[in-house]
This record gives C-alpha cells, sequence and structure tokens, in this order.
C-alpha cells in the first residue's frame, strides 16, 4: 500500500457552516507533504476528521489503510499527532508527560525523551502548566515522534516555536523522513513548506484549490518586494520582476531566486523604502506554479 493518506469526497460541514468541501487527498509513503491556507480554510478540520474525533458529513477517508470511521483506533495506535494546542495534563512535568506517553505505546522512549529534549532545549522537570506555549509544543513534538510511528501529523507544528527551534524542528523532520517515515504538516509559513515539502496542498474555503509539487525543495525561492524610488519617474524595469502592480506607495512585484541580483541592480537607484518579504502563500502558488488546472493531477 503506497498511498498513507486517501480521502474521497471528503466533507464536514459544522451545522450551517462550512468545514471543508469535497476534499480528495492522495498522500504516498515518504512524503513530506505540506498542507496550506489562510486561516479558517479548513486545514485543522480536515486533520481532525482524519484522526476520527470529527464524522465526515459525507465521503470517506483512509489512513494508513484504515477507515477513519470505522477504525479510527488502529490509525490512532499507528500514527503521530501534534494538535495545534497542545493541552496535557497540567500537574505532571515534561518528563512525567512524556514517560507516560512511552508507556503507553509500550516502547522504552527513555534515551529519545533525553536526546530529543536536550535538541530542543527543553526543561523535562518543569510542570506542564508552567511551561510557555512554545515549550508545551515542544512536549506535544517528542510525543508525537516518540514511539515512531510511520505517519507524523502535524497541526501548525511551529507556531510558537523561536526561529533557533523551528530549525532544530525542521531538522528532525528531515531525519524522521530520512528513515522512511511520510509526514503531513499544516502550516501557514511559506518558506518552511518550501524547504521541507516534496508536494504541497492548497485549501481555501474549505476546498482544495491545487496540489502541487515542489520536485527540488528549497529551491524557489519567491520573495515579495515593495519599492518606492525617491524619483518618481524611476520603473523597477528589473528582469527577474514577475505581477508587478504600482501601489500607492511605489511599486509592488514578486521574485525568484538569489535577492542579490536585484539588490544590485536597486543599488543603481536612489531608494526611498524598500521591503523583501515571504509573499502570501497564495500568491505564490496561484501564481508561479498553477498555469492549468492542477486540481485533476496527481494527488487529487
Ligand atoms: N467546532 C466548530 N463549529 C463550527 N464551525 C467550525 C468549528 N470548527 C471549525 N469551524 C469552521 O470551519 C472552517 C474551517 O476551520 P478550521 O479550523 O478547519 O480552519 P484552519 O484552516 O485550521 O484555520 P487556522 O489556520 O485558523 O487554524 C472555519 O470556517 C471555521 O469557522
Amino acid at each position: 500500500m503506497s498511498l498513507v493518506i486517501e480521502t474521497r469526497s471528503l466533507t464536514k460541514s459544522y451545522g450551517k457552516s462550512r468545514g471543508v468541501e469535497d476534499v480528495n487527498l492522495a498522500v504516498e509513503r515518504g512524503e513530506v507533504f505540506g498542507f496550506i491556507g489562510p486561516n479558517g480554510a479548513g486545514k485543522s478540520t480536515t486533520i481532525r476528521t482524519l484522526l476520527g474525533f470529527l464524522k465526515p458529513t459525507s465521503g470517506s477517508a483512509k489512513v494508513l489503510g484504515y477507515d477513519v470511521v470505522e477504525e479510527s483506533r488502529e490509525i490512532h495506535k499507528r500514527i503521530g499527532y501534534l494538535p495545534a494546542d497542545v493541552s496535557l495534563y497540567d500537574d505532571m512535568t515534561a518528563g512525567e508527560l512524556l514517560d507516560l506517553s512511552a508507556r503507553f505505546h509500550d516502547v522504552d522512549g527513555s534515551e529519545k525523551i533525553k536526546e530529543l529534549s536536550s535538541r530542543l532545549d527543553l526543561n523535562l522537570s518543569k510542570k506542564f502548566r508552567s511551561l510557555s506555549t512554545g515549550n508545551k509544543k515542544k512536549v506535544g513534538i517528542i510525543q508525537t515522534i516518540l514511539h515512531d510511528p510511520d505517519l507524523l501529523i502535524f497541526d501548525e507544528p511551529t507556531s510558537g516555536l523561536d526561529p533557533l527551534v523551528q530549525n532544530t524542528f525542521y531538522e528532525i523532520l528531515r531525519n524522521e523522513q530520512g528513515a522512511g517515515k511520510t509526514v503531513f504538516f499544516s502550516s501557514h509559513v511559506l518558506s518552511e513548506v518550501q524547504r521541507l515539502c516534496n508536494r504541497v496542498a492548497i485549501i481555501r474555503e474549505g476546498r482544495l484549490v491545487a496540489v502541487e509539487e515542489l520536485s527540488e525543495p528549497g529551491a524557489a525561492q519567491y520573495k515579495s518586494v515593495r519599492v518606492r524610488f525617491r524619483d518618481p519617474d524611476v520603473k523597477p524595469e528589473f528582469a527577474g520582476a514577475n505581477s508587478m502592480e504600482k501601489t500607492e506607495l511605489g511599486y509592488k512585484f514578486m521574485i525568484q531566486g538569489d535577492v542579490n541580483r536585484l539588490l544590485g541592480w536597486l543599488a543603481g537607484h536612489e531608494v526611498e523604502e524598500l521591503t523583501i518579504e515571504d509573499p502570501p502563500l497564495e500568491e505564490v502558488f496561484l501564481n508561479f506554479y498553477s498555469g492549468d488546472d492542477k486540481t485533476q493531477g496527481r494527488g487529487v
């Protein structure tokens, strides 16, 4: 069985309000699969349905070959899941909670707990209640991979983590992928999705709008640029600029690849204001990747 996650016309509505509609996903063994979209798009709803915490209104889904409605217990035994908000027994220390998880899964986790807590800089002797949001998330991350599951599902794993810890988390993910694990994670953060994923699904207003292959993770570095020149007659006629727009505050465009070429070009002009940042996810994927209707392609 090469499909680790498979949904068919998966639909979940919350009474009258939309959750997700007609979602078709196919995640293969060994992939790092990103699931991105704006707030309220339906990422958590999809994930919670895959775990059997929510019952589909219609359609179906399988995880590791098990039906999410009929066989969710089998799924829970075999996967690691990190919810968006980690809440565990407040009165236990981080170390006690992780020992408990290891015992629950009947594994000796002591070495792994020691190694991962030191890599993530987590103090195991503190009560869960007293930990910061980021440190609670670290407990959740260790708990997710402790029992060596074949599939890891993370709901916004890096929100609340500082940049150094985020990098450690990326290394941990790469190790897991190297060990043959499948990773499915939701995110708002374009740069991490580009760095880590083989494929990415974009969800918007409850519907999948694209599934894209990132053949070389990390290769496509898109940046959104806003620039205002001192001389209002100067135009950014820069060869690598895409999606150029003139705004009240100057020009806005996107570039792909090395920013140094742009900086070299800008150095020949008098710049009053400049910002270079990660563009909104949808803009990148819809402008650059989606020429045709990719929802008909592989995996959707
Ligand atoms: N328990 C609920 N009752 C009613 N509507 C809900 C419930 N949970 C989610 N929704 C609605 O379902 C839609 C999808 O929400 P969901 O939490 O899945 O989005 P998300 O992509 O995970 O968002 P975020 O990035 O903000 O976490 C939203 O319109 C939300 O308001």
